[in-house]
């Protein structure tokens, strides 16, 4: 079995290729922003410690983390970010680790691991290979505005707390360009994945 690592900045398309993979490929998926979901649900291992990081004016009427609310203040705040990274970061690699052993016991080909975050995470010591997806900045910016209805300020400070281009393309063993139209992307995907299916 193969562990891959995609990862890229917010908008890049990661979620995109992660799908297009799972769908053509003998591969488990794993995102770590789905994990990451799960382990703050209430009653999730990382709820708690969060709402003692926070307050309770994060939460929602109904006991949920209000996410949006807490995207604004630690895109703005990088210790507050810092805080909240070290409470979810370990609680999702414990996940991703389970999961990744799942796969190898179910007879999973390919693993596939989504994260913004690979790098400073450390997740080459899981991965076999780390790849980089790469989109043009303004690129992404409009497809996050359109698509996500994000505004151009929380795009900004986002990409703000993410690694440069070329800290990505340095740590990556390969780069995708999702700049384009994705049929581009799949033919990218596809010829790289060659290279496994042959061996
Ligand atoms: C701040 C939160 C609540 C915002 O949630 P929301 O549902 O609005 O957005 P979502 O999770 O889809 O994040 C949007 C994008 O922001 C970027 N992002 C998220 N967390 C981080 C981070 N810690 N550092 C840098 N960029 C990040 C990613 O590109 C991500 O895809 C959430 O992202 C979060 O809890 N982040 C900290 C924990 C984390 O890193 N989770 C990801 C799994 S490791
Ligand atoms: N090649 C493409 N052409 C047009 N739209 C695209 C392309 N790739 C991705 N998108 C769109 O851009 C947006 C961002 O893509 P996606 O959610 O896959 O990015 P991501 O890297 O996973 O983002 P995040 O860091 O927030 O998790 C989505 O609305 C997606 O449908």
């Amino acid at each position: 079995m193969k562990v891959f690592g995609i990862t890229g900045g917010v908008g890049a398309g990661k979620s995109e290729v992660l799908t297009y993979l799972g769908q053509n490929y003998d591969a488990t998926v794993i995102q770590a922003d789905e994990a990451g979901y799960l382990v703050m649900l209430p009653g999730g291992e990382c709820y708690g410690e969060i709402v003692k990081l926070f307050g309770r004016q994060i939460t929602t009427e109904t006991g949920e983390l209000d996410r949006k609310r807490i995207a604004e203040i630690v895109f703005q705040d990088e210790e507050k970010l810092k805080a909240l990274n070290a409470i979810v970061h370990p609680a999702v690699k414990r996940y991703i680790k389970k999961a990744i052993a799942a796969a190898e016991k179910a007879g999973t080909e390919y693993v596939f691991v989504e994260a913004a975050l690979l790098i400073e995470e450390k997740y080459d010591e899981i991965c076999d290979e780390l790849w980089y997806i790469y989109a043009d900045e303004e690129v992404r910016k409009e497809r996050l505005i359109e698509g996500r209805g994000y505004s151009e300020k929380k795009v900004r400070e986002i990409m703000a707390n993410q690694l440069s281009e070329d800290e990505f393309s340095s740590h990556c063993d390969f780069e995708i360009d999702n700049s384009g139209d994705f049929e581009e992307t799949k033919k990218q995907l596809d010829h790289r994945m060659k290279k496994y299916e042959t061996l």
